[in-house]
């Protein structure tokens, strides 16, 4: 596509995203429901078939030699699918709070105020090269009422297009705009210049990736946006804690999958506790193949372990997002330097303590500034399903309108309504 052409196509898909919002905004609970269920039925009827295009994604990624995680992430087996099938069957049966209205009072002049929930609109997402995210938000903006443009990961290009054409047949099946929902069908990047700049259609851009592509938003975008970040992740394991309970929650924090976002990337470890819990996880990570970077006391009790992988860590790895089977080790004092450490290093994304420690867990709740903090759990369970939210648009990592997992509520805004029965100001 050259700069004219792309201009034109996604002033296209724009102008068309606004028209269907205005229709989805209106249409009824019923009709968005229909279309949920459609979608699940026909991901399941086209499940072969949807495996034959992801297959030529993932042979091309093979190819170019992308990582095994990402590999991973990029595959929709039949498992995958019927998840994607049931998260579009749970959302049809979940109420509509489109509409809804909450906090009606009656104000000294008679007027009466609340506040109704309405989509926003038309939203664009960004994201990574994990096809069955396109299902999740395309799911979420028909239960929400909303249109949006999809740009997925070029690596998914060919899955995309696939499911893209899935969700528009069961938009259609249900009498509603197919435009509703628009994959950008080029992996050209102009499209996202474009898309991040016509504040005319689009009225919010979910970026959901790395750093990159945060600093090519922040530069040049003229619409609102709600970031959904990297995930450097810490599980800082306290004096005191259970022990036991600690190895288990930070084997899954680490190994559970590599590749998402909400993955532990750093262990901090109170002193108090090093020599008993690290020889712990430190076998199990060395029996996963999980390289451990340390400071120079972690690393004292870890190369002790046998077939352990063990470096020593750089200020750097205090800032890094591995996504890989690599996990950055350090001992703090307590619950003050654990927390003093994840407010300097951490995205701010989720953040867990495993302690014992009734004080040490509040304050830790209180005191890390990040979309997630958790007090013995896993950090993998930053989710929006895990969450309860049905399914979800992705993590934010911004502070405004939506924090942390963002589902239903989050793709709505509230407006004011006035019932008067012909009051006039004084
Ligand atoms: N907070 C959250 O909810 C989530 C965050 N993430 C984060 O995403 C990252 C991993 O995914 P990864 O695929 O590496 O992320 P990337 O940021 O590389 O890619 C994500 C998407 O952004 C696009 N993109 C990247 N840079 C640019 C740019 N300069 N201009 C235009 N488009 C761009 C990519 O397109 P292209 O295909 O062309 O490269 C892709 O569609 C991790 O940091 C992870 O934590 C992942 C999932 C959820
Ligand atoms: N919500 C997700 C995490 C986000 C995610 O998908 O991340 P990624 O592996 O980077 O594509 C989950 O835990 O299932």
């Amino acid at each position: 596509m050259n700069a004219t052409n792309t201009t034109e196509y996604t002033l296209a898909l724009g102008s068309q995203a606004k028209v269907a919002s205005a229709l989805m905004a209106r249409a009824p609970s019923a009709m968005k429901n229909v279309a949920l269920r459609a979608l699940a039925r026909l991901l399941r009827e086209n499940t072969a078939a949807l495996q034959v295009d992801n297959a030529k994604d993932i042979e091309r990624a093979v190819a170019n030699g992308l990582s095994a995680p990402m590999v991973d992430r990029l595959k929709l087996t039949p498992k995958v699918l019927e998840t994607c099938a049931e998260g579009c069957e749970q959302l049809a049966a979940m109420a509509d709070v489109i509409g809804e209205i909450i906090g009606m009072k009656q104000q000294p002049s008679g007027i009466r105020v609340g506040q109704m929930r309405v989509p926003i609109g038309v939203f664009g997402m960004i994201f990574e090269s994990r096809p069955n995210v396109t299902i999740e938000a395309a799911s979420l903006s028909i239960k929400s009422g909303n249109a949006c443009i999809l740009r997925g990961g070029s690596e998914a290009i060919d899955s995309n297009k696939a499911l893209a054409k899935l969700v528009q047949q069961a938009l259609t099946e249900a009498g509603l705009p197919a435009d509703a929902v628009q994959l950008v069908q080029t992996t050209d990047r102009e499209v996202v210049g474009q898309l991040i700049a016509m504040p005319q259609f689009v009225d919010v851009i979910i970026p959901r990736g790395g750093k990159g592509l945060i600093e090519r938003i922040s530069r040049d975008a003229k619409v609102p946006v709600i970031k959904h970040l990297d995930g450097n992740c810490h599980t800082y394991v306290d004096d005191p804690c259970d022990i036991a309970m600690a190895v288990k929650v930070a084997d899954n924090a680490k190994t559970n999958k590599y590749s998402p976002c909400n993955a532990t990337e750093g262990l901090l470890v109170a002193r108090g506790v090093a020599a008993q819990f690290l020889p712990l996880i430190g076998k199990i990570y060395a029996d996963k193949g999980v390289e451990m970077r340390c400071d120079a006391e972690g690393r004292a009790i870890l190369e002790g372990v046998a077939g352990a992988n063990v470096t020593d860590a750089t200020e750097q790895d205090w800032y890094e997002e591995y996504l890989a089977p690599i996990v950055s080790v350090k001992l703090v004092d307590g619950v003050d330097e654990a927390i003093a450490h994840i407010n300097r290093y951490s995205s701010h994304h989720t953040d867990a303590i495993l302690t014992t420690n009734h004080v040490h867990a509040q304050r830790f709740l209180r005191e890390v500034d990040s979309a997630s903090v958790m007090v013995n759990a896993s950090t993998r369970f930053a989710d929006g399903f895990e969450y309860g939210l049905g399914a979800e648009i992705g993590i934010s990592t911004d502070k405004f309108h939506a924090r942390g997992p963002v589902g239903i509520e989050g793709l709505t805004s509230l407006k004011y309504v006035v019932l008067g029965e012909g009051e006039v100001r004084a």
